[in-house]
């Protein structure tokens, strides 16, 4: 027995007074101008590139370091370093950077636009696709990271951290609820969605490929005769995809577009000579380990470090080089990592590009690259005192470096498979992943505050609106009641089941159109609904430290302590509720 009559009577009142406040509330929200502000105000989708132009020119001599006279607390979220596992920086003798992604941030809008172009010239010019797709448009803001793409349907998926798929879209047309649960919501057969069924968009080389592969999902469908002879299944269209991705980074398609012309494809950033300066000057050791070849890391390295102004010229400049103490090119990361990797390691004759086996002395050409035309190598004089290497594994790094354990080791990457996962798992490494998209992410994150906490008291409502209803069902159906009491009981039931459904269906288009402001197709990167996205998961279990932008190393002490916030378990989030 739940409760006597009196009681009930009691508990009906209060939640019907409760049901009041609920459509009161229920009105407020239902106000659309209020998301309304919101989404005209808040850019709707994520961007690649952090906006930097809050940092002004004085940060060149050193000003905005977290040294200079400009250092302040708290530190703009948007330049903050988060911390998943503790890491005091002075245990760290070596810091480590990728490059591309990393230290240079191309532009989404022109280096991704150049990708997709190129990829379509070689799937028409050498995989026999129809020539129409040369006029093909691309939207690079619609592709995010995070996302996984299912070859074998043609769909790509935002899941949470359960991999329980949340969002799912075949071409461009999403899934409803119900196709997305018979495709993918048997929980017998969970599947691992990797490769090789499944291709995780985890880089933003990635994003560009994906748009077109659904795109030719969708053209399939509609024109099934005009593809070419063996393009008969989506995974086909992927395997041609991949293949004329990997070929425009290969033969120079996008690297001599951007040698060309740097700054029409890569973002200027006056940091980082500050930051590579003042982490020298701490005594750590810098290294630089890349899987672009020599020339382009040259290209890219004086660009971003040289004294090459704003007009996009690259004159001669050797300097990035002392910077670091090894540089490492043609790196094959992830196999760098691995352990009982043993690729040669080459030295690179820096002036002319050429090679010398570390074992057995033998000159040879590049592997691997085309030769950049117009690209100026550093002259004979500079060569000796720098070491720039090519190939090779982690232990010729640790002995170039004289590392004794590889937890002194702190790399700094975007790519949480080919960085930061195996450095961290199979060396132990420690890690601070670069998130471009996190700058946008806080911004909105700021935006959105009370419009999410509005939300979330709404959840609690609708949770508690729940639990009234079933128990008064219960007591509908178990207990014995007077004919006047059971009357009004089932008014009462019938009351609460209109108020739980307004307010379960506003909560759930509140929830919808928060996430949309994020992003309109993929909502906030770090979620899915309540739950932390597979992104952030990974994020979450591989990388110590992640922020936007690598010269945020620069508003910290090269001493810091960094410490993770406190985890909390659902119970610890009570609050008041006694
Ligand atoms: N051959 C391919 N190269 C690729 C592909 N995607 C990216 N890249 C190249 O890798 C490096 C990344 O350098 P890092 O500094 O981040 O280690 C850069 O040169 C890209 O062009 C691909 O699909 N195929
Ligand atoms: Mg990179």
């Amino acid at each position: 027995m739940f409760f006597s009559s009196s009681n009930l009577v009691k508990s009906l009142t209060s939640s019907t007074s409760q049901g009041n406040w609920f459509a009161g509330k229920f009105r407020n929200l239902k106000s659309r101008s209020k998301w309304s502000l919101y989404a005209s105000r808040v850019e709707p989708y994520s961007t690649n590139g952090a906006d930097r132009s809050y940092e002004g020119v004085a940060a060149v001599d050193g000003e905005l370091l977290w040294s200079g006279r400009w250092w302040a607390r708290p530190i703009d979220a948007r330049k903050q370093i988060f911390c998943n596992r503790s890491l005091n920086m002075k245990s760290i003798d070596a810091i480590g950077f990728d490059m591309d992604y990393t230290l240079a941030q191309y532009k989404p809008e022109t280096f991704e636009s150049l990708a997709y172009v190129g990829t379509i010239q070689k799937l028409v010019h050498n995989l026999n696709y129809p020539s129409e797709l040369l006029q093909w448009k691309f939207d690079w803001r619609f592709m995010v990271r995070g996302l996984v793409l299912d070859k074998r349907r043609g769909c790509i998926l935002k899941m949470d951290r359960h991999k329980y798929v949340k969002v799912a879209y075949h071409g461009f047309r999403e899934l409803s609820r119900d196709d997305r649960q018979a495709m993918y919501g048997n929980t017998l057969s969970r599947e691992s969605y990797d490769e090789p069924d499944y291709a995780l968009i985890d880089t933003l080389f990635s994003l560009a490929e994906a748009y077109l592969f659904m795109q030719l999902v969708d053209f399939k469908d509609a024109f099934p005769d005009k593809m070419p002879s063996g393009a008969y299944d989506y995974s086909q269209l992927y395997k041609d995809v991949r293949s004329a991705v990997d070929l425009c980074h290969r033969d120079g398609t996008l690297k001599q577009a951007v040698a060309n012309d740097p700054s029409k494809y890569i973002n200027e950033d006056p940091l980082i000579i500050p930051m590579l300066k003042m982490l020298k000057q701490s005594g750590r050791k810098l290294f630089l380990v890349t899987n672009s070849l020599w020339d382009y890391t040259h290209v890219v390295m004086n660009f971003l470090c040289g004294k090459c102004g704003t007009e996009g010229g690259v004159p001669r400049d050797d300097e990035w080089l002392s910077y670091f103490d090894v540089v490492v090119t043609g790196s094959a990361k992830p196999t760098f990592f691995m352990d009982g990797n043993r690729t040669p390691l080459f030295e690179v004759d820096i002036s002319t590009g050429m090679l010398q086996n570390t074992d057995s002395g033998v000159p040879m050409a590049q592997i691997g690259g085309v030769g950049l035309e117009g690209v100026v190598l550093p002259n004979a004089t500079v060569k000796k005192a720098h070491r720039v290497f090519q190939g090779g594994s982690v232990a010729h790094l640790h002995n170039l470096l004289s590392i004794e354990a590889s937890s002194q080791v702190l790399y700094v990457g975007d790519h949480i498979y080919g960085d930061i996962l195996r450095s961290k798992k199979e060396l132990g490494w420690r890690t601070m992943l670069v998130v471009p998209e996190l700058a946008a992410e806080l911004d909105v994150l700021h935006q959105t505050m009370t419009i999410r906490k509005e939300i979330s008291e709404l959840r609690t409502q609708r949770d508690d609106l729940e639990d009234s209803l079933l128990r008064l069902e219960w007591c509908l159906r178990h207990e014995n009641h007077t004919d006047e009491d059971q009357q009004r009981l089932e008014q009462e039931v019938a009351h609460l089941r209109k108020e739980n459904a307004i307010v379960r269906e506003q909560h759930r288009q509140g929830q919808r159109e928060c996430h949309h402001l994020f992003h309109k197709t993929w909502g906030q990167l770090m979620k899915t609904g309540y739950q932390n996205s597979r992104f952030s998961h990974q994020v979450e279990r591989f990388a110590c430290l992640y922020t936007s932008h690598v010269t945020n190393l620069c508003y910290y002490s090269p001493n810091k302590s960094y410490r993770t916030t406190e985890d909390f378990m659902p119970h610890e989030l009570q609050g008041d509720r006694r």
